[in-house]
């Protein structure tokens, strides 16, 4: 006996599936569309068989919510051309319509009896970027291309959209993948460290340079560098960075004879680059060199049903790590979901369902679970750098935690300040205000491009 769902929204189509699969022992579950199929656990059936065009959302969104449930896609005749695009995507079989009863238990059976038939989540190819929207089709195509050169990408995109996964995924598919992928994060390396950390130096280069240190771009010699955030690229390391590219050298800090270094460099931002470039805070030749293709990765909130599929994707995850297999959302929760405009992207996305799966007391994710509400009160700050605050925003500001009033202040200031001048008026280190960014979930503002 198998656990199968059928998602049909045709009753008479359901109830005669029903009969069909009961009649032979097996227990059946109905939805109607992708939302109720989906407040299921689908991890938890045998198989999945679905109606390829359903209200809401197509059955192509099922195969990657179902993952690895093998699915069984129904189709019309007309629509033959868009069921090879479902196997393509990973559907199992597909089934024309109106459909023999013998054939399609044939069929079942068949899937069912083999257990190789349990996809692989319908993500790029084993590198768990999840996404079915027209624009992460896009960008997938573009990484199958980039991934078999060698040539130097540029990642630009809203903090938290997947940047680092994406340079994974062309690291993974390059003729490279069997050496390391080094990845450097230029916002959380203090400005006077981050060149003797990229280049290395020597013993006494300069104060402190007790014993020589190879630099993170020698040790990726061979494999790829992933330049996270290099907008935050001081513009000496930029100087020091363009020659690395055209000469295929390094100097350490302190020595004067070069070390040639074979590396595939990927760099990602979610700045506007040429904008710090025409603002004299980007080298114009480094641009251009970093340039070469460039990759966007879309926000969520452009992304459409993939909010509700990355959802499911992390929840199943969030449910095995709390031993919770029967948590689900309820339908406000995923209203709220396909509402909520994201500005953390799906970092912020993957923390909700995390801290839902912690709230929620029951099986069923609610709203309040979630925490999606934003902040509305920020404390201002006056131009001599203290922070003034209203009456009632002071009252609000006594009755914060510590990470309450961090999170204010960045928000609040963000647009007008550099990371340096914010974590200095926090009195922090760049890079623990970068860890703070990455734990509390504070995206990076869009609106200052440079500085
Ligand atoms: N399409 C996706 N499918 C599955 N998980 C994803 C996807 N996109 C992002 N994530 C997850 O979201 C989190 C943030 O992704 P990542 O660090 O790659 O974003 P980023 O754009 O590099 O962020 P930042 O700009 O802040 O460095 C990670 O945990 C990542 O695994």
């Amino acid at each position: 006996m198998a656990k199968i769902l059928i998602v049909e929204d045709e009753a008479i189509i359901r109830k005669s599936l029903r009969l069909l699969l009961t009649g032979e022992g097996h227990e059946v579950t109905e939805a109607w569309n992708v939302a109720t199929a989906a407040a299921n656990t689908l991890i938890d059936f045998d198989l999945v068989i679905s109606d390829l065009r359903l209200p809401g959302g197509s059955g192509h969104a099922l195969i990657n919510l179902s993952a690895p449930t093998p699915v069984l896609i129904l189709t019309s005749y007309a629509s033959i051309t868009a069921a090879v695009d479902a196997i393509k995507h990973g559907a199992a079989d597909f089934m024309p319509k109106p459909f023999d009863h013998g054939e399609l238990l044939t069929k079942v059976n068949a899937i069912l009896n083999n257990p190789a038939a349990r996809q692989l989540p319908a993500e790029l190819s084993g590198h768990g970027i999840i996404g079915e929207s027209d624009g992460m089709k896009m960008l997938f195509s573009k990484i199958k291309r980039v991934g078999k050169t060698d040539v130097t990408v540029l990642i630009n995109g809203e903090s938290g959209t997947g940047k680092e996964l994406v340079a994974k995924a062309i690291h993974m598919q390059s003729s490279r993948c069997n050496h390391n992928q080094i990845s450097v994060n230029c916002a959380a390396i203090p400005e006077t460290l981050i060149e003797s950390e990229l280049f290395g130096h020597q013993k006494g280069a300069f104060t402190g340079a007790h014993a020589e240190r190879v630099g993170l771009i020698e040790t990726a010699s061979g494999g790829t560098l992933f330049l996270d955030e290099i907008g935050e690229l001081p513009l000496e390391a930029q100087a020091r960075l363009l020659r690395v590219l055209q000469e295929g050298e390094i100097r350490r800090v302190g020595e004067v004879q070069p070390r040639s270094v074979d590396i595939r460099l990927i760099c990602a931002t979610h700045r506007n680059l040429r904008l710090m470039v025409e603002n004299g805070q980007f080298r114009e030749d480094l641009f251009y060199r970093l340039n070469v293709v460039e990759l966007k990765v879309p926000a969520l909130r452009e992304r459409g049903a993939d909010i509700l599929i990355l959802a499911q994707a992390f929840l199943q995850r969030v449910a095995k790590k709390f031993d919770r297999p029967g948590l689900r959302l309820s339908p406000e929760a995923q209203s709220a979901l396909a509402n909520h405009q994201w500005p953390g992207n799906v970092r912020e996305l993957e923390n909700a369902l995390e801290r839902a799966g912690i709230l929620a007391e029951s099986d069923w994710v609610s709203p309040d679970h979630l925490g999606l509400e934003h902040i509305t009160h920020a404390p201002v700050a006056s131009t001599s750098g203290a922070t003034v605050v209203s009456d009632d925003a002071e009252e609000a500001q006594q009755n914060m935690s510590l990470e309450d009033y961090f999170q204010h202040f960045v928000l609040a200031h963000q647009d007008a300040m550099s990371e340096t001048e914010l974590a200095k008026r926090l009195g922090v280190s760049r890079k623990c205000l970068w860890e703070r960014r990455q734990k509390l979930g504070i995206p990076r503002s869009n609106k200052r491009q440079a500085g």
